[in-house]
């Protein structure tokens, strides 16, 4: 049995659960659950803190887990991203009250307020910045007003947190964060749980192309066939079957879902007619 760990709380939690449900795994019923066994698809779920998954995964006793890129890294634990997820995205940065400091290098001898003390004592000593970092467990926001930190390193997805508490972006982002799938570093690629491993990602690999895929269909005259396909050349290759209409052919291909107005607006104009889409449910490339 394939044993994984999904965040059982915060940001990660819903969306985890979701994609676990669209790629046809059973999911927990209450937030109570802290276990629970899908036997058909022979695996079993374990709903952890995010911020301890690294360290379960890395200890081998679960296969994968899913969790925040900034987590893992922040955590050190011997873990590696095997699959991006495209959710919970957002930025790590520093921030400070306007008008105390305006660079990395101001930092030096100021206090750094972050729940991520290892993804930001790294960025200081990699930059050469002799800056002292507290621990703090959330809302680090508050620190600077209560005078705990003069900077804060934190996540920041709209920027609103920041904003509301008088703060502004100092730097660049310190890395781009989002949901993804860990495996201890070094798994050995014979042990027999590595093709179970290798299906669940197909899985979640198939939910994401279904999420950002439609099926496009279009019937075309054949003399304009080359350039149609051009717009829709599919991930492979298009099918393309003849019409009982003489000089027409219907085309069937895979476009972003985010593009498909503009090559339906396009193939309209090259002369392709009853341009249909639909939506791709699951599927496995
Ligand atoms: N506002 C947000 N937008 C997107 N991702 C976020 C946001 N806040 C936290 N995350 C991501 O969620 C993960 C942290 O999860 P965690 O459950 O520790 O914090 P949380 O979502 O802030 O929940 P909590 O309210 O329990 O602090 C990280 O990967 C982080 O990047
Ligand atoms: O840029 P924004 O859209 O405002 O999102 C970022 C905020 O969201 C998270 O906070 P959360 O609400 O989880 O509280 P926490 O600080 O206690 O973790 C994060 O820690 C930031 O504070
Ligand atoms: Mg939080």
């Amino acid at each position: 049995m394939l044993r994984i760990a999904v965040p059982n709380k915060g940001s990660l939690s819903g969306p985890a659960g979701e994609m676990l449900h669209e790629a046809g795994y059973q999911q927990r019923k209450a937030s109570k659950e802290l276990v629970l066994v899908d036997p058909e698809n022979e695996v079993e779920f374990f709903y952890l803190r995010p911020r301890d998954i690294a360290i379960y995964v890395s200890s081998g006793k679960l296969d994968i887990g899913i969790t925040g890129r900034d987590l893992l890294l922040d955590s050190g634990a011997n873990a590696e991203e095997v699959l991006p997820l495209g959710f919970a995205r957002s930025t790590f940065r520093y921030a400070a009250k306007p008008g105390t400091v305006d660079a990395l290098d101001g930092f030096a001898g100021l206090t750094v307020a972050t729940s991520y003390e290892g993804i930001v004592a790294k960025h200081l000593a990699d930059q050469g910045i002799d800056a002292s970092v507290v621990h703090l467990d959330g809302a680090v926001e508050t620190a600077i007003e209560l005078g705990v930190a003069q900077v804060i390193a934190d996540v920041v997805e709209t920027g609103t947190s920041l904003r509301n508490a008088g703060l502004e972006i100092v730097g660049e982002p310190i890395l781009h964060s989002e949901a993804v799938v860990i495996r201890r570093t070094g798994a050995d690629p014979e042990a027999p749980e590595t093709a179970k491993v290798e299906q669940f990602l197909r899985r979640l690999q198939g939910v994401l192309v279904a999420r950002s895929y439609v099926m496009m269909d279009y019937d075309i005259r054949a003399e304009h066939l080359e350039r149609a396909v051009a717009l829709t050349p599919g991930l492979e290759s298009p099918t393309i079957s003849p019409l009982h209409d003489q000089g027409w052919v219907a085309v069937r291909s895979m476009v972003r879902t985010k593009e498909a107005q503009r090559i339906m607006d396009d193939l309209y104009e090259l002369g392709a007619r009853a341009i249909l889409t639909t939506g791709i449910h699951a599927c496995r490339l």
